[in-house]
């Protein structure tokens, strides 16, 4: 399990994040909200090794991991994917895949390109769990097409494929669904709840509340770097801290364009 107690991070005077305790569900979906500049981003670059907290402590597994270098967090079974697709465009489906196997596990980029001795020996092994990442997400007869030539929601699978081909156990995703279209994003999370069924832990970084609503199994809120709730998504819409943060923050006229879910915060 992996949990985070009294997390914080400062960056010069922001306190970007503050004291967020609480912990990922195993084999459950947790999603984080909250207004833009919230601190959802930071949070997860924190769990997932990119930034060394300031405070606090992550575990996983009762192990403390703060502040452990991103590969070793990897290796540990934590794997991300990033806001903004951050795939090669001139590469194929499964190349992505590779490289996403490589450059999370090995020293970096370079080493992989690079092809040094011990890459050429793991080459073989990266392959082949590009190949079943690329399964798990539905794309293995797309395996060798070029990723610009794919559609939005397929590029967000090979971005999923990417982080899935380091094996995690848990898998944190940020805004999966940005830029998809209704049934796009409907089949997107009908992965991730596949995922989710074959035994893995998902944290999600969501805007639109109504996916949340219907996904996930726990919901955290932040607004400005505090975690101000948490619990069922039905209790958090209703959540008075929740209400006022997002009406607050959006004049009442919610999270890019959502509509309140009844009875619930407009987020
Ligand atoms: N490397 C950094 N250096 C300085 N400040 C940073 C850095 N990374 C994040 N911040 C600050 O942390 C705060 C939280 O930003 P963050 O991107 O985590 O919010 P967010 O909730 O993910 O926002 P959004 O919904 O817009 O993506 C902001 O004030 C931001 O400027």
């Amino acid at each position: 399990m992996l949990a985070f107690e009294r997390l914080g991070i400062r960056f010069g005077g922001n306190q970007a994040v503050q004291d967020v305790t609480g912990s990922l569900t195993p084999g459950k979906i947790t999603a984080i909200i909250g207004p833009n500049g919230a601190g959802k981003t930071t949070f997860f670059n924190m769990l997932s090794g990119f930034y060394k907290p300031t405070s606090g402590v992550i575990t996983l597994s009762g192990q403390p991991i703060s502040g452990r270098p991103t590969h070793e967090v990897v290796a540990r079974g934590v794997a991300r994917t990033f806001q903004t697709t951050t795939l090669y465009k001139n590469l194929s489906a499964l190349e992505n895949a590779v490289l996403g196997h490589r450059v999370r596990t090995k020293a970096g980029l370079l080493d992989a390109l690079l092809r040094s001795g011990r890459e050429r020996h793991d080459e073989s092994e990266s392959l082949k769990a590009a190949h079943h990442a690329l399964e798990r997400v539905g794309l293995e007869r797309k395996a060798h097409v070029t990723a610009s030539l794919l559609s939005q929601e397929e590029q967000k699978r090979v971005s999923i494929a990417s982080a899935l081909a380091t094996q995690p156990s848990i898998l944190l995703l940020d805004e999966p669904a940005g830029g998809l279209n209704p049934e796009e994003t409907a089949r997107l999370m009908d992965l991730i709840r596949q995922l989710v069924g074959a035994g893995l832990t998902v944290a999600l970084i969501e805007h639109k509340m109504n996916l949340v609503m219907g996904l996930a199994d726990q919901v955290m809120v932040l607004h400005h770097g505090q975690l101000i709730a948490q619990g069922p998504p039905a209790e958090v819409s209703r959540n008075p801290a929740v209400i006022t943060a997002y009406l607050g923050s959006h004049g009442g006229g919610g999270q890019h364009g959502q509509s309140a879910p009844a009875g619930g915060a407009s987020v």
